[in-house]
């Protein structure tokens, strides 16, 4: 079993023969009160883990959808320091994985921030603008903790870049299909797979592909290749419009598939 809560969620799911399922929210899009219900909509839906934005206004790495989602979030008053004492008010057992640019955590202060993420049940952090060569500033702080640094693996990645990511990841690998931003995609690249396959192969935790998958046959393309999924924009827009069985049958659409 791995040290990590969350790569031992995704590594039973995949036990199972089934590929992991991630599934992206916006913290505060439709106000702080319907978060816990998301959250255990999605539980109960068979997400593996939960990864929760935090609303940022630069938010560099979005796209539309997501960057709209985090407007309204923030123009309800949505603050980092809001959704972590929500999360702290109750805990869920599905491991939550908070997605926020780095400067909201910089000014929570580091230590103050990893501590209340203990206390609300994050069992992973992804930090899209923290280069690996500046990860140490976060993981000297996580050092013991059941918090993973996730890290982002780009297409553009040299392969020295890629091998020494993938070996040191925490938690899973964040494969990024597309060069560009968060969104609705209709089609990958052709080198995507034999990408994604070594990825697979040089790391040493669960990879999971993210970016662009918006329906269920994207969701079934990928899971024989790759560990699990991560989708954001679909599920942020099928919340928003309050259809909620659009976000049931992405996240069941790779089960069960059948992996080797
Ligand atoms: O929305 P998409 O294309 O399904 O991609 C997932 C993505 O939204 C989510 O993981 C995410 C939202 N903002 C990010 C910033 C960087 C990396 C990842 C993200």
């Amino acid at each position: 079993m791995s040290k990590f809560t969350l790569t031992a969620s995704i590594l039973k799911r995949n036990a199972e023969g089934q590929s992991a399922f991630v599934p992206y929210m916006m913290a505060g899009d439709g106000g702080l009160d319907v978060l816990h219900e998301r959250i255990s909509f999605l539980e109960e839906a068979g997400a593996d883990a939960i990864e929760i934005g935090i609303p940022f206004s630069d938010p560099v790495a979005d796209g539309e959808v997501i960057q709209e989602a985090g407007s309204r979030a923030l123009r309800s008053g949505v603050t980092l320091r809001k959704v972590m004492s929500e999360l702290q008010a109750q805990t869920h057992s599905i491991p939550l994985v908070v997605m926020t640019y780095l400067n909201p955590v910089l000014a929570y202060g580091l230590s103050d921030f990893v501590a209340d993420c203990e206390g609300a049940g994050v069992k992973g952090l992804i930090i899209p603008d923290l280069p690996y060569e500046e990860s140490g500033l976060l993981s000297d702080v996580l050092v013991g903790k059941d918090i993973a640094l996730v890290p982002l693996i780009s297409l553009t990645s040299s392969a020295e870049r890629i091998e020494k990511i993938a070996r040191t990841a925490e938690g899973f690998v964040y494969a990024v299909t597309v060069n560009g931003i968060t969104g609705v995609r209709s089609g990958f690249g052709s080198d995507l797979m034999d990408h994604l396959t070594n990825l697979k192969r040089l790391s040493n935790v669960p990879v999971l592909a993210g970016f662009g998958i918006s329906t269920p046959e994207q969701v079934r393309d990928f899971s024989p290749v790759v560990d699990g999924v991560i989708v954001g924009s679909a599920i942020v827009t099928a919340f928003h419009e309050g259809d909620l069985e659009k976000v049931k049958s992405l996240i069941q659409a790779g089960r069960p598939a059948v992996r080797q």
